[in-house]
């Protein structure tokens, strides 16, 4: 079982989390506008015009009553009952048809707008340097993807129905107004400017609010996957009591952040109601005198009033979209952040495919720092000749896996050089390079898929016979075939529906089946038992045969077995050669091998040399 290490989600959460980028909303919309909107403008103009005949027909509302008020009630004219009963009934065939059309377009155009966000960003995450995808919890990229992008789609589509529904109703209304009495029209929209600047702080307030809520998720949704993920040690350790609390002091910190926007923009809508409504009374107070002194139609007054509250809702909705469009505005410029992202691993343009001759892995004087100022890998010279097997050894921390790494260009060295039948790995195409290369690791990565899906994973397409002769020649065939579904079987999250020994043997299966002429392997057996040691160990023999193999080796009979030893300390090679020379040289390795691979046993049985009182050799004794 690996052991898993945790992530204090608290002390992340009070700093910024990596995802959150500085753009300001004009920056965001004009990009939103270029990017996702615009490349659909021909759906944009069918919403666009269903919501221009939506505002129009609300707009004849306020005409109708007016004709019923006037040429019905005060004229009597029984003609005019059919034609504005008529009317009303067109009218609203249209208003509905148009606002049916007006949704689906818009609730297209938001979900398409979503869609985009995703696939981009996945691209993004599949290509984005490791030491950036490293520093980040995979819970708070998911958030990221889940959550952010959603808020972004409903602030969008909402601007968009707000924009061209409701400010078109707007428009139509005050024209209205303004046609029927301008001067009662001025006074009910006198203080909307006041309004306007009175939202503005809340504007801010609630961009805030939500960048921070956002934040709080994402931590959230990492405090649950890595619990999910350590379930088993938080339940040994008996930390379920300590996670609830985590949990619930993110949860609650969300829940703050999220009442503050909550409290913004309950706000919004009052404070605009307030306005409107000081407006309306006024207008009220003036033609209600004017009617009394009979200068005013009722027909007037009513279809006056109804052009008035019929603006009202969407006066509403234009003032708190400024609101929403904030919390759509603070995910954006987190989704935007990780689009963005500018990957240093970069191949040189038109890159040639590496040409695989012999298969030679060279470290030409390679120095390496995750970190600046801190060297990890520090001048390695080392060739694996074609076709030979070199294990790695050193103590934990040496730079072993690093090595590995730099192989297949998760990362480029500082200095120095790694080649591959003498072409610099840093000037073919990635994709070339890693197709020379097969990856085993010491903990198996396998997908929920299909046991034949995993074994042709990052390979040609599935062949099934070359998939069971690769099943066969990693002694896996056998355990395949009693699975419920032999190679249709899924393997669980992670291949946790088989035992260490079988995942190990099913990604051992991956690389015969690439059969790729170079070798990495972070010496698989290390973490098996005898047993399952065995059968992993004689497919491992079949897959290293005839290739070009570089080791991290855990076994004593592995390092025996070796065409060369490198013995790396430090990040520094510090001695080269086979087994027994490098014991009868008594020096590092020769220290290694006592306590490491101590007499008669592996390194994962052996003590450490406490007794020697050589603190170097215990420090050694690391696996
Ligand atoms: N992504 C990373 N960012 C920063 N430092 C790292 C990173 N990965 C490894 N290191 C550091 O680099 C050094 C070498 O690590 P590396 O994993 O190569 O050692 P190793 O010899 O493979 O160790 P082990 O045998 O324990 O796996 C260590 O000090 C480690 O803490």
């Amino acid at each position: 079982m690996k052991d898993q290490l945790f992530s204090d989600t608290r002390s992340i959460a009070r700093s910024k989390d990596g995802l959150d980028t500085e753009y300001t909303t004009g920056d965001l919309v004009r990009r939103i506008w270029r990017e996702n909107l615009r490349p659909r403008l021909g759906i944009l103009i069918v919403a666009a015009i269903a919501m221009l005949l939506t505002a129009a027909t609300t707009g004849a509302i306020p005409f109708l009553i007016q004709v019923v008020a006037d040429d019905v009630f005060v004229a009597k004219k029984e003609s005019m009952i059919y034609w504005v009963t008529a009317g009303i009934v067109g009218v609203s065939v249209i208003k509905c048809l148009a606002e049916y059309v007006a949704e689906v377009t818009v609730g297209y155009l938001g979900h398409r707008f979503i869609a985009d966000l995703r696939i981009r960003m996945f691209n993004r995450l599949a290509f984005a340097d490791l030491s950036w995808i490293q520093s980040i919890h995979s819970g708070r990229l998911l958030s990221g993807f889940l959550n952010d992008s959603n808020l972004i789609r409903q602030a969008a589509s909402r601007s968009l129905v707000t924009l061209g529904e409701s400010y078109l109703k707007i428009i139509i209304l005050v024209a209205t107004m303004f046609y029927m009495d301008a001067r009662f029209s001025i006074l009910i929209l006198l203080f909307m400017p006041i309004g306007w600047v009175m939202l503005g702080r809340q504007r801010r307030k609630m961009r805030k609010s939500t960048s921070k809520s956002l934040q709080e998720t994402g931590d959230l949704s990492a405090l649950v996957t890595q619990t999910l993920r350590g379930i088993r040690v938080v339940r040994a350790y008996a930390q379920e009591e300590k996670e609830k609390e985590r949990a619930a002091s993110a949860i609650n910190r969300a829940l703050e952040f999220t009442m503050r926007g909550t409290r913004a923009r309950a706000l919004s809508s009052p404070s605009i109601e307030l306005i409107t409504g000081l407006g309306f009374a006024l207008a009220i107070y003036f033609a209600g005198t004017k009617g009394i002194r009979g200068d005013l139609t009722l027909g007037h007054f009513m279809g006056f009033m109804t052009a008035a509250l019929l603006i009202y809702p969407p006066l509403k909705s234009a003032a708190t979209l400024q609101t929403q469009l904030q919390e759509g505005m603070a995910a954006a410029s987190r989704v935007f952040g990780i689009i963005d992202l500018e990957t240093q691993m970069k191949e040189v343009p038109n890159a040639p495919a590496l040409e695989l001759t012999k298969g030679e892995l060279t470290y030409d004087d390679v120095t390496f720092a995750y970190e600046p100022g801190k060297p990890v890998l520090q001048g390695v010279n080392l060739t694996v000749a074609p076709g030979s097997t070199v294990a790695l050894v050193g103590p934990s921390g040496s730079g072993k896996s690093t090595m590995v790494n730099l192989a297949l260009r998760f990362f480029d060295p500082s200095a120095g050089k790694i080649t591959i039948d003498g072409q610099d790995i840093s000037d073919v195409s990635i994709a070339s390079l890693r197709d020379s290369i097969a990856l085993v690791t010491q903990d198996p990565v396998l997908f929920d898929d299909s046991v034949r899906a995993n074994i042709a994973y990052g390979s040609r397409p599935e062949n099934q016979d070359e998939v069971i002769a690769a099943a066969k020649a990693a002694a896996a065939h056998d355990f395949i075939m009693k699975l419920p579904q032999g190679y249709d079987t899924r393997v669980g999250e992670a291949g946790t529906l088989l035992s260490g020994g079988e995942r190990q043997r099913i990604a051992i299966a991956r690389a015969i089946y690439k059969d790729a002429p170079i070798l990495l392997l972070d010496e698989p057996t290390s973490s098996l038992d005898s047993e399952a040691e065995a059968k992993v160990q004689k497919a491992l023999e079949k897959l290293m045969r005839g290739r070009t193999v570089l080791m991290i080796a855990h076994r004593l009979s592995t390092v025996q077995k070796a065409d060369l030893i490198c013995v790396l300390d430090h990040g520094r090679v510090m001695e080269t050669g086979r087994h027994g020379e490098l014991v009868a040289k008594g020096g590092l390795y020769a220290r290694l091998h006592k306590t490491q691979f101590d007499i008669g046993g592996d390194a994962a049985d052996a003590e450490p040399d406490e007794e020697s009182g050589d603190p170097e050799a215990v420090a050694l004794a690391t696996k």
